[in-house]
């Protein structure tokens, strides 16, 4: 079996080489999912699993914004369309510095897997650019956001493409996307998600991956007969994933003590309630400041700066801010300090050396393409709404995400169970996604 497996990474190795984060991505894939295809007959010889790791298309393009000085400013825009075997191609846009083409194919990699366990008929895809959001004004960000949409649109469209939001890419930046395509297309379809309620969009998608990855931990604990009610809660991040999973977290009774940025973390021992959870998303949905503010308004908390917030005593860890934030030795210490769950709203923030010490300490563990496919599943009931021009309650949306992530948890219990009753969350998610998409690839023929 590793020479099969192996025999394959170097296959992929060979074509994308430079492209660490998209093997990372993949050779977790390969992993768990070549021994299943060995087992079963009706994918041998078919190729399938080398067929996913193409992108069925990757753009990229120029993006030139003038800034507001005066002086024209060069990005670089991507799409890749990964797979469309279920769906139209569905996955956020990523605003951030450090956007490139490995970091986009992992995270449309991972996208194709989690789009399949919603239950929903998405295909996988993502996109992005390495415009770096931070510190430019509104109008900066407009005038990009109409730029990007310019070339963009050529692309995507309702039945084919519909992107979302990601890191750096909230609210603002998918009406100002949402405004260009309708000027170009002359038209109104929902070919964004994360639309604002007026004009399209649905209900608890702002909410729906920070709570969806607390429905999927409480549905871990479950298993447990165990709960969030009076459990300490370490969370990375700041952002839309982030305060979600707080606030959901916080209704369930448990305690938050953290939050981080890229500058840092801060811990507030005292818990950080509802009104101080106010305060944060204030400060970064609305001022757009740093973290590091917290201490200034609540001076019994604590700031450690260029430190990440693994080393603070918890029993649930949510990493919710980027990939590759939770190393090895950080994974000892969170085991070490008796955490006994850790669920992912990020995309693939823990290294394969800390999933190698979750397994090992058989705690709860869930990755992200499991536990933060809320987001996406609801932008899915977006999708639905915007085709049936209705509009869903706060409660019937709600009520489907979670009974969407226990499906979600029931796949991975189904593909991921072992004989000694303990469940591998991820080969459970990597195989449910890989049935459901070869199953419709090889029904589709080679294409
Ligand atoms: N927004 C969504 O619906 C979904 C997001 N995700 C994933 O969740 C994660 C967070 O995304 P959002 O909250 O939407 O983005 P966001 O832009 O709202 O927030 C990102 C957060 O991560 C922090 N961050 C970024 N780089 C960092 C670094 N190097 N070190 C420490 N902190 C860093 C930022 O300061 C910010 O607090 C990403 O991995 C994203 O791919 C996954 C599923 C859906
Ligand atoms: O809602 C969406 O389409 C995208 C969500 C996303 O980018 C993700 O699941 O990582």
């Amino acid at each position: 079996m590793k020479d099969k497996i192996e025999a394959f990474l170097d296959l992929v190795k060979e074509r994308n080489g430079h492209e660490p984060e998209f093997l990372q991505a993949v050779q977790e894939v390969a992993e768990t999912v070549i021994p299943y295809i060995v087992e079963h007959d009706i994918y041998h010889g078919k190729n399938i699993l080398l067929r996913m790791v193409e992108p069925e298309r990757l753009i990229s393009f120029r993006v030139c914004w003038v800034d507001d000085s005066g002086e024209i400013q060069v990005n670089r825009g991507y799409r890749i369309q990964m797979n469309s075997a279920i769906g139209p191609y569905k996955g956020g846009l990523r605003f951030h510095p450090t956007v490139n083409a490995s970091i986009l194919k992992f995270l449309a990699f991972e996208q194709v897997f989690k789009n399949a366990l919603t239950t929903l008929p998405m295909g996988g895809g993502k996109g992005g650019s390495d415009f770096d959001p931070k510190g430019k004004s509104d109008n900066e960000i407009m005038r990009f956001c109409h730029s990007f949409m310019s070339e963009l649109s050529r692309h995507i469209g309702h039945n084919t493409d519909v992107p979302a939001g990601d890191i750096g890419v909230g609210a603002r930046e998918i009406g100002f996307m949402f405004g260009m395509y309708k000027k170009l297309k002359n038209s109104f379809t929902g070919v964004l998600t994360g639309k604002g309620q007026s004009w399209g969009g649905s209900l608890i998608r702002p909410e729906a991956t920070g709570y969806g990855n607390v429905y999927f931990a409480e549905n871990m604990l479950k298993t447990k007969n165990d709960s969030f009610d009076g459990k300490k809660v370490v969370i990375s991040g700041s952002g839309n994933v982030a305060q979600y999973a707080a606030e959901k977290a916080i209704e369930l009774g448990a305690t938050v003590l953290t939050f981080s940025d890229s500058g840092g973390y801060i811990l507030d021992e005292e818990g950080i309630d509802t009104a101080k959870l106010e305060f944060v998303m204030h400060l970064k949905n609305d001022k757009r400041g740093r973290i590091s503010e917290y201490v200034e308004k609540y001076p019994n908390a604590k700031y450690f700066k260029e430190e990440r917030p693994w080393s603070v005593k918890c029993d649930i860890a949510l990493p919710c801010a980027t990939q590759n934030e939770l190393n090895g030795d950080e994974a000892k210490q969170l085991i070490e300090n008796g955490c006994m769950c850790v669920s992912e709203g990020a995309n693939m923030p823990s290294t394969p050396e800390a999933i190698h010490e979750f397994q090992n300490a058989k705690i709860l563990f869930a990755p992200g393409k499991a536990s933060n496919a809320g987001g996406v599943a609801t932008s899915g009931l977006e999708m639905s709404q915007n085709s049936l021009r209705l509009s869903w309650s706060r409660k019937e949306v709600d009520e489907r995400l979670k009974d969407i992530m226990e499906d979600i948890h029931d796949s991975c219990v189904k593909y991921g169970k072992s004989e000694d009753g303990s469940i591998d969350y991820i080969k459970g998610a990597n195989i449910a996604g890989f049935v459901k998409v070869a199953d419709a690839m090889l029904a589709q023929g080679v294409v």
